[in-house]
């Protein structure tokens, strides 16, 4: 058995020359959550539909549980969930109709699967999908998607606008699948506070470059706030290895450091400084800053885990 669910190696894609995934090399292992977080246009669902067969890269090659993209065969499609940001279902077929279809199209159905997700949210099996709210249908979507039993689930942003009673829902319910039936998930999102709760694994996209793979924990720990009070000027503490983020508040200087090491205090009262205070950051600030330092141009950081 491949230990890799995921496999890329070194694939491209350019849309009319934006390149959406560059050189992309990675490798998720069997098992648990993967969150893969980037900004806007890193190339997250470019690399979802590449993964999935429903777009062609210009070269490289892409591996879902063992097999060519390019050619995956129905049987392992069935072990393939997927729940897109739009959760597009038959707006004219009724929720029973839907769940009764899916039971007849895949071997592994779970009808209890189903009914345990589907309780998490107020949806009536009488319903029309296109009479349910957008959380509901998010709701259907992940209870068809889990009970069909994947060997692995691929989510594309799926809590985007969904209120936090059905956010917390929609997670709980991913997690028990996860935990119980021992389903691979991999998930895009720009919830940090959703990756901390539930994801084993980040990986950081950068224009369709990997920037970054480790646990979140790992990742938050050589990411750390420097409040430091220079009493006269501000000297240019921006250009020091490791910065991400500075700004000035209040007359402090608080900086956001990647790997800034044990002397980074040392550096910055070399600089000037009366007292400098080193303090742990979310998940959020960490990966906000990291990517913010590629929003404004600077060249990034290298980060490979
Ligand atoms: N069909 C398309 N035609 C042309 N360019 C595209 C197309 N789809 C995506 N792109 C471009 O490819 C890049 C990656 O887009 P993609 O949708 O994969 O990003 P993403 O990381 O999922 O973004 P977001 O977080 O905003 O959903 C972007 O620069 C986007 O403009």
């Amino acid at each position: 058995m491949n230990d890799h669910v995921i496999e890329t190696a070194d694939l491209n894609l350019a849309y009319r020359g934006k390149q959406a995934i560059d050189k992309l090399s990675l490798r998720l292992a069997r098992g648990g959550v993967h969150a893969i977080v980037g900004a806007n246009g890193a190339g997250k669902s470019t690399l979802f539909r590449v993964l999935l067969g429903f777009a062609c890269a210009d070269s490289g090659s892409a591996r879902v549980l063992g097999c060519d993209s390019r050619a995956i065969p129905p049987q392992l499609r069935a072990r393939i969930g997927f729940v897109n940001e739009e959760h597009t279902l038959p707006a004219w077929m009724r929720v029973r109709e839907l769940a009764a279809m899916q039971g007849r199209l895949y071997a592994g159905w779970s009808e209890t699967r189903y009914r345990q997700v589907l309780a998490n949210f107020n949806v009536g099996d009488a319903q029309k999908i296109g009479e349910l709210s957008r959380g509901e249908r998010a709701g259907v979507s992940l209870a068809l998607a889990l009970a069909q039993g994947p060997e692995l689930l691929i989510l594309d942003e799926p809590t985007l606008g969904l209120d936090v009673v059905a956010k917390r829902a929609f997670l709980d319910a991913l997690l028990q699948t996860s935990l119980d039936d021992g389903a691979t998930v991999v998930y895009c999102s720009h919830q940090m506070e959703e990756i901390e709760r539930v994801a084993d694994n980040l990986v950081i996209m950068e224009r369709g470059v990997l920037r970054h793979m480790s646990p979140p924990g790992d990742f938050c720990e050589r990411v750390a706030l420097w409040i430091a009070d220079f009493p006269f000027k501000q000297p240019d503490a921006g250009h020091l290895p490791g910065v991400l983020e500075l700004r000035v508040i209040d007359g402090l200087t608080h900086l956001v450091v990647f790997d800034g090491g044990e002397d980074f205090g040392a550096r910055l009262r070399l600089m000037g400084a009366r007292t400098a205070q080193c303090m742990p950051v979310s998940l959020d600030r960490a990966v906000n800053g990291f990517l913010a330092r590629g929003h404004a141009g600077v060249p990034p950081l290298s980060a490979a885990a």
